[in-house]
């Protein structure tokens, strides 16, 4: 066993401008990275605990949930270690095993995942369109929950992806939300790339249950992800243990009790304000569109952007990457010189990226490198 590659532990792009979109929403302000010198010890918030995670008094978690549950306009708020977590409980919690979950085409892994866990049928709702927009048709969902009503099959539980981690594409919550009231299914709306990046309101959406994550979207370290409901589900999704009754067993009693909690309350009051200018990270997002579409990107997904998440079908980078010596590694590599990261080496057909939260002098630094870098290929061709 060689114990010296545990030492010193170095993260090698740490300062760098990383245009990664899982990771732009989780980049902590300095407030957060000063409350981790308080509390890096494990356990470090349970110093006060009297047996509930989620009623701990100093550090101020009971009043954080409240301010979570007002925040995503819920009636309530737990922690849980991120995203995926908050959805298997509602499946494994509201469901019975065999039930269907309806979903739409472009759910993120886990959510397929949490239902399989769960043992639960899964049907999608397909897209209105599939190449360049790969827009889910939201009506769909009310003929997909027709037809397994026409079959006798119990239906637990419609989940939407609120933006998905491929297209970044923005769906319309309530347009579904009151699909699935009139149906009478519970609703989960998926929040991980939404709640903390851009305002949501379970409410007027008529959300039953969000899920978001912290380290992907709250400017936590994680892994953490929160599970908001509202009271109608409480008896189900808060229900104790019989044997500890303090104790709430879909939770296993405490969910993330350390750093990542920390981070994530450490970091609220900077969420709250950032929610607050939505438009100008949007106006970053289209500003970066536009630049780079001149220069031979295409735009995936739907248009104009109402979300971070760019994905870009890429050509002129495949074809310089057939001239380059450094094959499809010359965009990564072109870029890090010039303090850039966050895009997949190797990867020349389409690339994903997010300016979220980067100052505008970054932004614009960032479209005049890719500028540089294919116009000097080019050249060299
Ligand atoms: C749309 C979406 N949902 C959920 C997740 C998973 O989030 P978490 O890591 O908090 O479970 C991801 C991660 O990429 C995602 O893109």
């Amino acid at each position: 066993m060689n114990l010296d590659i545990y030492k010193n532990l170095h993260r090698a792009n740490r300062e760098l401008i990383n245009l990664n979109p899982i990771q732009r929403g989780g980049i902590l302000p300095t407030e957060a990275k000063k409350a981790i010198y308080e509390f890096w010890d494990g356990y470090s918030v349970c110093d006060f605990c009297s047996g509930k995670l989620d009623e701990i008094q100093n550090p101020p978690i009971c009043k954080f949930k409240e301010d979570l549950a007002e925040f995503i306009n819920m009636d309530f708020v737990r922690f849980t270690h991120g995203a995926r977590e908050g959805k298997f409980i509602v499946m494994h919690s509201i469901c019975e095993e065999n039930d269907y979950i309806v979903l739409d085409k472009n759910a993120h892994y886990t959510s397929y995942v949490a239902a399989e866990r769960a043992k639960l049928n899964v049907v999608e709702v397909g897209y209105e369109e599939e190449y360049p927009t790969y827009k889910i048709n939201l009506e769909g969902y009310k003929e997909v929950l027709d037809n397994l009503e026409d079959e006798n099959k119990n239906v637990g539980l419609v989940l939407l992806t609120h933006v998905d981690g491929n297209f970044g594409n923005l769906n319309d919550a309530k347009k579904v939300g009151k699909i699935a009231k009139k149906k009478g299914v519970p609703f989960l709306l998926n929040c991980a790339y939404t709640v903390g990046r851009m305002p949501v309101d379970g409410k007027e959406v008529k959300a039953d249950f969000i899920v978001a994550s912290g380290h992907k979207s709250m400017a936590a370290s994680g892994p953490i992800g929160i599970l908001g409901f509202s009271e109608e589900f409480e008896d189900k999704i808060a229900k104790r243990s019989e044997k500890f009754p303090i104790k709430e067993i879909e939770f296993l009693g405490c969910t993330s009790r350390g750093l990542p909690l920390i981070t994530l309350m450490a970091s609220f009051p900077y969420v709250v304000e950032r929610v607050k200018r939505w438009d100008e990270e949007l106006k970053k997002t289209r500003y970066l569109v536009e630049e780079l579409e001149k220069l031979g990107f295409k735009q995936l997904g739907i248009k104009p952007k109402e979300h971070d998440l760019v994905k870009f079908e890429t050509p002129i980078l495949d074809e310089i990457s057939k001239k380059d010596k450094r094959k499809g590694y010359f965009f990564y590599e072109e870029l890090k010189k010039r303090g850039i990261v966050g895009i997949k080496p190797g990867v020349t057909k389409e690339v994903k990226m997010s300016v979220y939260g980067l100052e505008w002098e970054q932004v614009k630094y960032v479209v005049e490198s890719i500028k540089e870098i294919i116009l000097q290929s080019h050249h060299t061709l």
